[in-house]
């Protein structure tokens, strides 16, 4: 057991510190930058220069020095960074961390793995140490990621080159359940590693959760969070910090946006681009490649991809979760003879982790989204990047390929292409992308339609997942924003439903309006008549999206239903005509004839009261009867509507949870959580308007009572009678 420290002991180092504090910002002050400067063009300091105080007014230069140990920095980190072997520090490190430092708000851009998360972690400690942060200050740093796995790989980083130091730090991530546990405990941490969502979640619903003494704001990925897709969650967050602070932001792929700049309230934030100036935006050491695959040999170029480098680390792009779990359930039955692993966005969030450690430490083929692609060191050891769909832009891009080739290590990527997406290969190049146009070998291409169909036979579930990882995949090039790349009216439809093992194509409705009025030809086109018959995918049971294929007349049907219902809209109030009424031999005889009473021998008819009002009565008993019948039939076609809505959401959880999930197709964090939230809604919704259709029900049923109520109908009748007299 640990003895109680000394109150000496203490004392002593708490004057020990304070003087290392003064020596510290006396230092930086001394050496401090000049705004705009860049420390990488300062000459170094030779080896072997003395470090530190040289007398009471001067110290050693420290911005444009190459090592950690040159820079004013407390003993504390400096002993974090030598025992994780971090000695020299690389040219981001080197730009930003003089002017961090000295408590200036950083832009910083840099190449993926060049180590940028030290160049935040490091002002983070100390400035925290400087102003002899302690429990009872409570939060004093925030840095956020956009992922889940990146802020987990954020806080090992703080907890490897922070162990010296005394603070309190929390990963707060969502998916996790011990929510509660974290509300009891966050008021107490000093350094906040998040996702956007969950510290929303704190600062909405922990009692007397307090940034309000907040020193440091860290965005990682920062262009990422500063997207739309965190728009609305980040707005909300900095509402709830103090404007004094310091805030920096990194990524490497950084936003110049003055407007987003200003929604952070930077004060004059040194712009540290370090790789501005090189001739490549990617590593030097990544050899990047493409090819022009087309959509239906996609998986065929794939599964042979994977064949040929059985001994690699390889990481596959796809653009959903269900495309994801489709080619990893599918390929997994094939048993290609390397571990297969998948990873996104609606996984269980110890899964997630589980497989993130798992990839980092074996061989294997680990297909994601691009919950994946930003930030993430797989142990510097990923061999290949595989993107099978397209990127979305050349950022996503940089990100994708930036998982290999870390720091000093070298990696390969490769790019399919379908030749509708050949401008993505200029957008590159504009943006100094070195990519290398390769040709693919078709001769050793490993063909698996056919298998994935024979599995698909055999598989209900796996044939369910072919499907909607079909149907994902068409919507997502559908919603790219970029449409001189992504055409999905440009795509071999029937052919890629095929390829997938799909024994037919399954139809798809947001494709309808797409072609509609559109004269489509030629063999990407979908023929007119099937978009006319098709009906939305997910009314309909699973199984018949395989085994019901509409009828024409069903069509025509559904067609004449809507016509009729509007025909039968009754206006109680529109001038009432004559009604012609015929005998046996066909002459015309007065309305209402069939219920005169003929007593005289003239042709006029007379009107037997008894046997009219009997005749309404009847029908009053008709109408009764028919409404009963109405009522019935519309409750029992509400329970089963209700009843499939319920086996769907059952599916939908049970999927969830056995890690097989919706469509998410960024996979992020804030999508995910956006997702999730559309989904609840979703449901919300949908018991809502169960509630409210109920409602509306209940109103029509009133409406329809009140338009044609059995006194209107007498009153209806009686004019039809005076009129008929008149
Ligand atoms: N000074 C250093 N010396 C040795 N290794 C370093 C140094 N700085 C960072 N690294 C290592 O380089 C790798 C990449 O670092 P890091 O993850 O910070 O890169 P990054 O620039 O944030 O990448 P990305 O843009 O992909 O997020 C990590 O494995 C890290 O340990």
């Amino acid at each position: 057991m640990r003895r109680p420290k000394s109150k000496q002991f203490r004392e002593k180092k708490r004057l020990s510190e304070v003087q290392e504090i003064e020596l510290i910002e006396s230092w930086v002050e001394f050496g401090k930058p000049q705004p705009g400067s860049n420390p990488l063009s300062l000459p170094p300091l030779p080896s072997g220069a003395p470090i530190g105080r040289f007398d009471e007014n001067t110290f050693s230069a420290y911005a444009g020095s190459k090592k950690f140990d040159q820079l004013p920095l407390s003993q504390k980190t400096k002993d974090g960074l030598r025992e994780a072997k971090y000695t020299k520090m690389t040219d981001i490190q080197r730009a930003s961390l003089p002017h961090a430092l000295c408590g200036r708000d950083i832009l910083g851009a840099a190449k993926t793995g060049s180590g940028k998360t030290l160049a935040f972690i490091i002002p983070v400690l100390e400035k925290l140490y400087r102003a002899r942060w302690g429990p009872e200050d409570g939060v004093g740093s925030i840095i956020i990621s956009p992922t889940r796995e990146l802020a987990g790989q954020l806080f090992e980083v703080l907890k490897s080159v922070g162990k010296h130091h005394t603070f309190s730090a929390g990963l707060l991530i969502g998916g996790r359940k011990d929510v509660d546990e974290e509300k009891e405990h966050v008021n107490d941490l000093n350094i906040l590693v998040c996702t956007p969502g969950r510290l929303l979640q704190h600062m909405d619903e922990t009692p007397n959760f307090d940034c309000s003494q907040l020193q440091v704001l860290v965005l990682d990925e920062a262009d990422r969070i500063l997207d739309v897709g965190f728009k609305k969650a980040l707005n909300a967050i900095v509402s709830q910090i103090p404007k004094h602070r310091q805030t920096l932001l990194f990524s490497a792929t950084q936003t110049k946006s003055v407007q987003d700049l200003a929604r952070l309230s930077l004060k004059d934030p040194e712009y540290v681009s370090v790789h501005e100036e090189s001739v490549t935006a990617t590593p030097n050491r990544l050899h990047q490649t493409a090819m022009i695959v087309p959509l239906d040999q996609k998986l065929d170029m794939l599964w042979s991809f994977i064949k040929a480098h059985l001994n690699s680390r390889i990481l596959v792009f796809l653009s959903s979760c269900k495309q994801v779990r489709f080619v990893f359930e599918a390929f997994k039955k094939l048993r290609p003879g390397i571990p297969l692993k998948c990873l996104h966005g609606r996984m269980k969030q110890e899964k997630r982790m589980g497989i993130y450690s798992e990839f980092c430490e074996k061989r294997s083929v680990l297909f994601s989204t691009d919950v994946a692609s930003r930030g993430l060191d797989f142990n510097k050891a990923v061999d290949w990047v595989v993107q099978v769909d397209c990127p979305e832009d050349v950022a996503a891009y940089i990100h994708r390929v930036g998982r290999t080739a870390r720091y000093l290590s070298g990696g390969r990527s490769v790019l399919f292409l379908m030749p509708s997406e050949m401008k993505m290969i200029e957008k590159l190049q504009e943006k100094k992308i070195p990519i290398q146009f390769i040709k693919a070998n078709t001769k050793r291409l490993q063909p698996v339609s056919t298998l994935l169909a024979a599995l698909l036979v055999k598989s209900d579930e796996l044939r369910d997942l072919a499907c909607r990882a079909f149907i994902t995949y068409l919507r997502s090039i559908h919603i790219q924003r970029d449409k001189e790349v992504f055409d999905v009216m440009k795509l071999p439809i029937e052919e890629y439903s095929a390829s997938l093992g799909l024994p037919m194509t399954p139809k798809i409705r947001f494709l309808k309006q797409k072609i509609k009025g559109k004269k489509v030809s030629g063999e990407y086109s979908l023929q007119e008549e099937s978009y006319d018959r098709e009906e939305n995918l997910f009314e309909l049971p699973r199984e018949s999206i395989f085994t019901r294929k509409l009828e024409d007349d069903e069509v025509d049907n559904s067609a004449t239903r809507v016509l009729k219902k509007k025909k039968l809209k009754i206006n109680v109030h529109r001038p009432v005509g004559t009604r012609v009424v015929f005998d046996d031999e066909g002459n015309t005889l007065p309305p209402l004839a069939t219920l005169a009473d003929v007593k005289s021998g003239d042709d006029s008819v007379q009107l037997d009261k008894d046997t009219v009002s009997k005749r309404y009565a009847e029908m009053r008993e008709e109408l009764k009867q028919h409404d009963k019948e109405d009522k019935l039939l519309d409750r029992e076609r509400r329970k089963e509507k209700r009843m499939k809505q319920k086996m769907k959401l059952k599916r939908g959880r049970k999927e969830e949870e056995d890690d097989e999930g919706e469509e998410d197709l960024s996979g992020s964090d804030g999508e995910a959580t956006r997702n999730r939230a559309n989904k609840r809604s979703k449901k919300y919704f949908d018991s809502d308007s169960d509630d409210a259709e109920r409602k509306r029900d209940k109103d029509k049923l009133a409406i329809k009572a009140d338009s044609i109520s059995l006194a209107e109908q007498e009153e209806l009748a009686l004019k039809l009678l005076s009129s008929m007299h008149s």
